[in-house]
């Protein structure tokens, strides 16, 4: 098998990540399954052993949140050709959920989160790297209505959290990363020309 054209794809929560690489892969979903995607989210450590009090405090916008040993060791496998078993995260409960979920390899694979590119040693891995470059008060106003709507979260709480972590670190961390990018989105999710340039990009992989 041919060795995988792995794309990591970069930015702040709420610049538009998710809906990018949506996006992206909607065009190859009839023909197979010839994109797989990873989420980087899954990979935030477990956290069983902590009450909930702890959980609710901890700095999940710190690299040390995840546990890219393990990330690092699956993109390997999938290299070799190897299916892998990744962890599922919950954030409603800050933990992960007892099962896993098989992803098989495939000619492409898109990873996307909030740290791929501030790891220096996962940034050989990856054969594209691309950051959503968007303003953070628009990130901080659609991570509000998300968050509010889709991880049982309460404005106050969404509030306090991007001033005593999600800011500070996406400046520390994230906003430095932009520059190991390949390639600079701006616009999030809805960036057609930047999403038929990267399409082109992929179709090349897949035969
Ligand atoms: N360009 C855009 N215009 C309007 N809404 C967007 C845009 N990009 C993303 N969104 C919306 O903003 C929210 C956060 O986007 P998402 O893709 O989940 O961000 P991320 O994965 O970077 O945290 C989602 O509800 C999404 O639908
Ligand atoms: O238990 C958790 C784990 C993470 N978070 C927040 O999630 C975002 C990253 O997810 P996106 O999908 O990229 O928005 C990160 O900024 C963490 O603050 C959390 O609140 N709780």
């Amino acid at each position: 098998m041919q060795k995988p054209l792995i794309i990591a794809i970069s930015g702040a929560s709420g610049s538009g990540k998710s809906l990018f690489t949506e996006n992206l892969i909607n065009a190859f979903s009839e023909q197979g399954r010839p994109v797989q995607i990873l989420r980087e989210d899954h990979y935030y450590r477990a956290q069983d052993h902590l009450p909930m009090e702890a959980r609710e405090k901890n700095n999940y916008d710190h690299p040390n949140a995840f546990e890219h040993e393990l990330l690092k060791a699956h993109l390997g496998a999938l290299r070799n050709g190897e299916p892998i078993d990744y962890p599922h995260y919950c954030f409603k409960t800050h933990t992960r959920l007892p099962k896993t979920e098989r992803l098989q390899p495939a000619p492409v694979v898109i990873l996307e989160g909030i740290m791929l590119l501030a790891r220096v040693e996962l940034l050989p891995l990856y054969d594209v790297k691309i950051f959503i470059d968007t303003p953070l008060d628009i990130c901080l106003m659609r991570r509000m209505m998300r968050d509010v709507r889709d991880r049982g979260r309460t404005m106050e709480s969404v509030a306090k959290q991007y001033e005593q972590t999600v800011k500070p670190m996406y400046h520390q961390f994230i906003e430095p990363s932009r520059f190991t990018a390949d390639v600079v989105v701006t616009q999030g999710g809805k960036n057609q020309i930047a999403l038929d340039v990267i399409k082109s990009h992929i179709q090349q992989f897949i035969k």
